[in-house]
């Protein structure tokens, strides 16, 4: 039921700026309703003066075409109604779908890192592809249903309790039947599909994470235990597709036997109750006619809300899953808080404790400071919190106790906007987007010139290569990624660096899996970029870092050295080790 709240609640925060246009929409169908209920009406009187004409009642005629005029009136405006809502529908309903997907994508680029960390990508663009889809295809085509099938429902059991209440509850006896039996059948549909939801989501997560782990799969040959688990789960939702779809497209068939049953009930029954009556046969017959069409539009409501059960559970399913989307917590306001205007002093972290899951503490007081212009570096085994140290500068998660302070100041005191503005992150592996390499280098500083653009990917050292490539700096980005290398493209991201000038550079050496030119370039291209700039460097190959200021060696969560390169070789100790460790494998 709070399930049921939640969804309904998220339609009607979408539909709201829409209302005049679903108060016309279902105004047109109230009229295409009435248009309906009435006809059958009209359709027997027609046949009580057809009746009555041939029972030799001359005038009865002019009644006959009097009805049939009705008759048609009725069918014409139910048409045409019917047809200027759907066109009202449609638009709004485009509206609605995109001002969600709209929210859907605003609402992830204000989600904090630790969402990302801990949500597969794929099953976020389920919430794009499939559950939006869904909730598209619930409005476009089960909406307009319910509004005009509601309608048709209650106005059918008005008017024919207007004409006859004995045949009325004939037609109506069968209902309490009915609804159990499609009660008891939607909520097992209702689980399934539920479930059919989360299966496919599951599903997405897998194929993406997979797809991006392609080459490792190859490299290891572990296509057939990728395989394994992709039919696992595949058949997991072959299996509660099958059983959603088949509880809910039992709906169909089940109902409308009921309603063949129902009618043959309301001719027989009803016959005896003309019969006993003493009508004339002429209004007998009249009343016969009409309540057989109303014992189907009856059930007509009955039968097509339920065959679109399983689409509008989809769609609520859909909606509360957008709705929890919307409810997760997001990053604080971007823009409230001190605006930091530089850096004057230094960057430091004092006494810094952090976990990312309660009880499993990474780092364990952490100190370290950076003083303007000079280049702190950070080397450590794999798994020491060297990541992790580094995501706490841009606040990409916040510390549990300690501070991060630029000047002294707490990083949560100033506005996220502006720390995120004097910060500059090169990451070990650059991303590119779609676009031109030009595009790519001014991201940070979408207004650059051509020249600065040049200028920075000659400091980059990527100049010569970008230039080589038959058309240079517009190079398209799309399909060509792939075809830029680990370094190359670390390059072209300490070129937009450059171009945005950070105060504060905080870089991830990719020099790890690059060849020795590459390696020298980023070597020449982190000098540039961080000359005279205060800067954070992760370190994995120590030959980069000799002329770092400082030096602090993490390990297991704490520093444990800490100096020059000179005084933590002369030390002896842990990086003395680890330096000529990796001297011998050179
Ligand atoms: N998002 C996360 N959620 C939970 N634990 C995490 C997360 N990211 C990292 N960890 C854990 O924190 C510890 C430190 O990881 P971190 O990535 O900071 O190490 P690192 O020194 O950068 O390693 P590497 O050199 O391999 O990149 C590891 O035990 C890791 O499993």
């Amino acid at each position: 039921m709070k399930n049921l709240k939640q969804s309904i609640g998220y339609f009607v925060k979408y539909m709201k700026p829409f209302k005049n246009s679903v108060l016309i929409m279902v105004f047109l169908l109230l009229i295409a309703m009435i248009a309906q209920i009435v006809a059958p009406y009209y359709m027997g009187q027609a046949v009580t003066s057809l009746g009555r004409f041939l029972a030799h009642k001359a005038h009865a005629m002019a009644d006959f075409r009097h009805f049939m005029l009705l008759m048609c009136a009725a069918f014409f405006f139910q048409v045409f109604a019917q047809l200027i809502a759907w066109v009202i529908m449609s638009v709004f309903n485009a509206e609605a779908t995109n001002s969600m997907r709209i929210s859907l994508f605003k609402k992830l680029q204000k989600m904090t890192i630790r969402y990302f960390d801990t949500h597969q990508d794929g099953k976020l663009l389920a919430l794009f592809n499939s559950d939006i889809d869904n909730i598209f295809n619930a409005l476009n085509g089960a909406i307009f249903d319910l509004v005009s099938q509601t309608i048709l429902f209650v106005g059918t059991i008005v008017v024919m309790f207007a004409i006859n209440v004995k045949l009325a509850l004939v037609t109506m006896a069968s209902t309490p039947i009915v609804v159990l039996i499609a009660f008891s059948v939607m909520k097992k549909a209702r689980k399934y599909l539920d479930e059919q939801q989360e299966d496919i989501s599951v599903l997405n997560g897998y194929i993406n994470e997979q797809l991006n782990g392609e080459r490792i799969i190859l490299a290891n040959g572990l296509q057939k235990s990728s395989i394994a688990g992709f039919v696992k789960r595949n058949d997991k939702l072959r299996k509660t597709m099958f059983r959603g779809q088949f509880y809910s497209g039992l709906m169909f068939p089940m109902m409308y036997g009921l309603s063949m049953l129902n009618l043959a009930i309301v001719i027989s029954v009803g016959t005896l109750i003309v019969v006993e009556s003493g009508m004339s046969l002429a209004v007998g017959m009249g009343l016969i006619v009409t309540f057989v069409q109303y014992s189907q539009t009856y059930f007509i409501p009955l039968i097509n809300l339920t065959s679109f059960y399983s689409m509008i559970q989809l769609a609520l399913t859909g909606a509360r899953r957008l709705s929890d989307v919307e409810a997760e917590k997001e990053e604080d306001e971007v823009s409230s808080g001190i605006n930091m205007q530089g850096i004057n002093e230094s960057v430091a972290l004092k006494d810094v404790h952090f976990s990312y899951e309660k009880g499993k503490e990474i780092l364990h007081g952490i100190n370290l400071t950076i003083p303007r212009g000079k280049t702190l570096a950070l080397v450590g085994p794999t798994g020491s919190g060297k990541t992790t140290t580094m995501n706490l500068f841009s606040r990409f998660y916040d510390v549990d106790s300690g501070t991060v302070e630029f000047d002294g100041t707490d990083v949560r005191k100033f506005s996220l906007d502006s720390v995120r503005n004097h910060v500059g992150i090169v990451l070990q592996d650059s991303i590119l987007f779609t676009g031109t390499i030009a595009d790519n280098i001014r991201f940070g500083k979408p207004d650059a010139t051509m020249e600065e653009v040049k200028s920075a990917a000659q400091k980059a050292q990527i100049a010569d290569f970008i230039e080589s490539l038959p058309d240079g700096y517009e190079t398209k980005i799309s399909d060509e990624q792939s075809l830029f290398s680990k370094g190359q493209k670390q390059l072209m991201s300490i070129a937009r660096t450059l171009l945005s000038d950070p105060e504060f550079l905080v870089l991830d050496e990719a020099t790890s899996n690059v060849d020795t030119v590459t390696e020298e370039k980023i070597q020449k291209a982190m000098d540039i970029v961080m000359e005279g700039r205060t800067s954070f460097v992760i370190a994995h190959r120590l030959k980069t870092i000799v002329n770092a200021d400082e030096i602090a060696v993490l390990k297991d969560g704490s520093v444990i050295e800490q100096g020059s390169h000179e005084e933590l070789l002369a030390k002896g100790g842990f990086y003395h080790n680890l330096y000529v460790n990796q001297m011998v494998l050179d």
